[in-house]
């Protein structure tokens, strides 16, 4: 097991470039499953999210060949298996989608209930009445989701809630059923629309993608193709935050600025300089950062895989801001890491309310989950003193490379290998 040593103090400058967007490449890589031919997919980032769902692929019977460090070629033809890996599986959100695309091309799928971020319960129910409407049936057994159709038909889903994962999933299952099928009140997030793209490319009819009501007329072929991830919105408002939170100056690099515009809207709102390009971002400070209240929303809104980093900066705001976290019940587990390192929050329920401190302080601590991991490493980069942050693993999940793009932007940062400790036998 590793950990992450750092010295906070440094101004973050210089450029850093974004990887492709993880929640976008571990529905795309599943999607190939619904293919006819050879997917090439291009901007993949290198996270361990990423290796496992290709893992699961792999161990069913499609061929993976890597072309590059960001390119893989996945044919899925000789896929001979419904079931996924349960090992593999439980580990990450993304193995859900597995459930999609088995259902959509082969009319069965076993798949464990998924794992990903602990924010309390996760239910799948809005993926499971989206199945049910198209025409299948499903059991849940022993954390196995079973779900099985005689033939898919295309239907009209409502859905309650908001949610990506189920749109994405439903998406899967009817892009090859027959008919059409029409979601409303769908998830808009960047990775529906890249999604939709890859599928469209390979010959799928889905429009409205990115809107609220999308429609999905059924084919009965797809093609392979050769497709290129989006650059990935969370990493890139990573960076960005980290550059405010160090009185930085940072071009990010390989973004797409229309899907920053909620951060950039509060980042300027508490004083930050930040300059769009056709494909990057300049972020600057150099005065002192304002309070500012967030509330987190499905896009556009304020994205909740955004709020952890930006509690960090209002950490060190002037004043008392107050975050309003309305997608997850239980997000602010982190939020007693960060009091480790002096700041002053108090949480009740879905509210947290932050009174601006004048600096953090070294201490150890650990990352919780994904973001609240990238949140730790801000806190120790803007904090006097050298932090250790533990349980890396997870924010491994989902960021490429992410000490050496520190590194490279200034940042004191190192891995340090934790020895397992030794447990002596009685004898
Ligand atoms: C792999 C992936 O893309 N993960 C993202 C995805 O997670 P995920 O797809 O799990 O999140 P959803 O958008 O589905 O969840 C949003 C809200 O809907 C609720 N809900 C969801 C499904 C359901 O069947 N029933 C239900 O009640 C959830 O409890 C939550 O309150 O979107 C979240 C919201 O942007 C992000 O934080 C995650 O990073
Ligand atoms: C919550 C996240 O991921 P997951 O849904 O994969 O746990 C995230 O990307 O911030």
């Amino acid at each position: 097991m590793d950990k992450f040593v750092i010295t906070g103090g440094n101004r973050l400058t210089g450029e850093v470039t974004i990887s492709g967007a993880k929640n976008a490449a571990i529905a795309i890589i599943p999607a190939a499953i619904l293919s006819d031919g050879v997917c090439r997919i291009e901007n993949i980032p290198n996270i361990t999210d990423v290796s496992s769902i290709t893992r699961i692929l792999y161990d069913m019977g499609a061929q993976v060949r890597t072309i590059d460090k960001s390119t893989l070629e996945i044919d899925p033809r000789k896929i001979h298996t419904c079931v996924a890996s349960y090992e593999l599986a439980k580990h990450i959100r993304g193995s859900y989608y597995l459930l999609g695309a088995l259902l959509g091309r082969f009319s069965h799928a076993v798949v464990t209930m998924p794992g990903g971020c602990d924010f309390g319960v996760r239910p799948i129910d809005q993926h499971l009445k989206g199945f049910a409407a198209l025409g299948a049936s499903y059991k849940l057994d022993g954390g196995m989701v079973d779900v099985r159709a005689e033939q898919l038909k295309g239907s009209h889903i409502y859905l309650d809630v908001v949610s990506v994962g189920a749109t994405v999933n439903i998406i899967l299952a009817a892009v090859r059923a027959k008919g059409m099928t029409v979601i409303e009140n769908a998830a808009k997030e960047p990775h529906i629309v890249d999604l939709a793209n890859f599928l469209n490319s390979m010959g799928a009819d889905i429009r409205g993608a990115g809107t609220d009501v999308i429609k999905i007329y059924g084919v009965e072929h797809l093609n392979g193709t050769t497709y290129s991830i989006i650059p990935d919105q969370i990493e890139a408002g990573t960076y960005m935050v980290a550059a405010a939170a160090t009185s930085g100056d940072v071009l990010i690099k390989n973004v797409i600025p229309k899907h920053l515009e909620s951060i950039t809207a509060k980042l300027e709102e508490m004083g930050v300089e930040v300059t769009e390009y056709d494909d990057s971002i300049r972020v600057r400070r150099e005065g002192p950062l304002n309070k500012c209240n967030i509330k987190t929303m499905p896009h556009p809104g304020f994205p909740t895989d955004m709020q952890p980093q930006i509690a960090v900066l209002l950490s060190i705001a002037n004043g008392t801001s107050i975050i309003n976290e309305s997608v997850w019940d239980n997000r602010f587990r982190y939020i007693e890491e960060l009091k480790r390192m002096g700041a002053q929050i108090s949480v009740d329920g879905r509210l947290a309310v932050i009174e601006g401190v004048d600096h953090l302080s070294a201490a150890p601590v650990k990352a919780t989950d994904l973001r609240a991991g990238a949140a730790m490493i801000i806190a120790a980069l803007c904090a006097q003193g050298t932090s250790e942050v533990e349980d890396i693993q997870h924010i491994e999940r989902g960021y490429e490379n992410i000490e050496e793009k520190f590194r490279n932007l200034g940042a004191d940062i190192n891995r340090v290998h934790i020895a397992e400790p030794v447990i002596a036998r009685a004898i």
